[in-house]
């Protein structure tokens, strides 16, 4: 039961559009230009997905290498480049430990790289570490399993590549205003995307409730997608859920299909795209139900059909939505009441956190 006047995730999605579109009247003041080319972003949960999500904007747009990290890992088994020129840690709490100590680790490596944190809480511990905040500007977000500060830590990441572009002199004021406005079109449709994926849901609901595994599977540059898709659902629903690039699922992850999995298909009009059709047309033999979750008008009714005008690089800000939205759909309708949280003790108790959230 949804306690009255207790945010939910929908509470949340609804407010992406107001959300992105104050981080755009915002800009350029409220991005920074980053320096040097080889950028190293740390971060884990939704924020790496959210990086990921970024990543292809930001070295289309400029003369960037931008190399991401789980923090746990990197702080114990990686080497850091010599080339690399500042790192950014990414956590929207600014309470994640993984990335906290990385972050520390490396200052005390080389405590003359560029250090900046991305995260929704100027006081958190995080940004006492770094050199320079950049505030995700999602405002407050009480619900764990985070909507609108995914799409929020994308925009300020992409948006921050493309001042960067801009400054560098790699892109001219029109091409910056061009871009602008794409993003602005396709966020002024936020509020479409929600009806559409709400009218797709109540179609397919039904069949949803049976899936015994999710999987969604995407080409390239929609990786952060389908990694979101991932953590969502298996927060969320808590079933096997999993998400990864085509090419990946045709190394091994094939064999286990059966007819109580069932697929989504992300299709961002990527030059492969024949690739991911073929794929999905073999599995459709063999798994329960496929979907397809795309850029353009819907072909039929297993199609989520969004009809947005941006490229491929600028669509993880938008696809993950309907994921958002079915995640929430279909875990309430197995009875996973996402308002009674479970596990509550879990972030102290392995210390992946530094306090407990603040939760509704
Ligand atoms: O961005 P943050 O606050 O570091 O959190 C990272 C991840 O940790 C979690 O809070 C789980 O501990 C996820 O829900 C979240 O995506």
């Amino acid at each position: 039961m949804v306690e009255e006047n207790k945010p939910t995730m929908m509470t949340y999605i609804k407010e992406e559009q107001e959300v992105l579109s104050n981080i755009l009247k915002n800009y350029p003041d409220n991005c920074p230009v980053i320096k040097g080319n080889n950028w190293l972003i740390l971060a884990t949960g939704s924020s790496i997905n959210a990086a990921y999500s970024a990543k292809y904007y930001i070295e289309k747009i400029l003369d960037v290498y931008l190399t991401i990290e789980e923090p746990f890992k990197f702080h114990y088994y990686e080497k850091l480049k010599e080339e690399t020129d500042n790192v950014i840690g990414i956590s929207q709490s600014g309470e994640s430990t993984s990335t906290i100590d990385a972050l520390k680790a490396i200052k005390k490596l080389k405590l003359e790289l560029t250090m900046y944190g991305l995260t929704s809480k100027r006081e958190s511990e995080l940004a006492q570490v770094v050199n320079e905040v950049i505030e995700i500007e999602n405002g407050i977000e009480r619900v764990g399993y985070v909507t609108k500060g995914f799409t929020a830590t994308i925009f300020k990441l992409m948006l921050s590549g493309l001042k960067t572009a801009k400054n560098k002199g790699l892109i001219s004021e029109q091409e910056e205003a061009k871009e602008l406005s794409s993003f602005e079109k396709a966020i002024n449709k936020i509020s479409d995307i929600i009806e559409k994926t709400e009218n797709f849901y109540e179609k397919w609901s039904e069949k949803l409730g049976q899936a015994e595994r999710f999987t969604s599977l995407c080409t390239g540059a929609l990786i952060g997608t389908a990694m979101e898709m991932q953590t969502k659902f298996s927060e969320t629903i808590r079933i096997p859920s999993q998400g990864m690039d085509i090419e990946v699922f045709m190394h091994g992850p094939y064999f286990e299909v059966n007819s109580k999995h069932q697929h989504f298909y992300i299709d961002s009009n990527s030059p492969m795209n024949q690739r991911l059709f073929n794929l999905r047309d073999y599995e459709k033999r063999y798994v329960g139900q496929v979907y397809t979750i795309s850029l353009n008008k819907s072909q039929n009714d297993s199609e989520l059909g969004l009809d947005l005008e941006i490229d491929e690089y600028k669509a993880g800000l938008f696809i993950i939505i309907p994921f958002q939205i079915l995640a929430h759909h279909i875990a309430e309708a197995r009875g996973n009441h996402l308002s009674q949280r479970i596990y509550t003790d879990f972030g102290l108790a392995m210390k992946s956190k530094t306090k407990p959230g603040d939760y509704a």
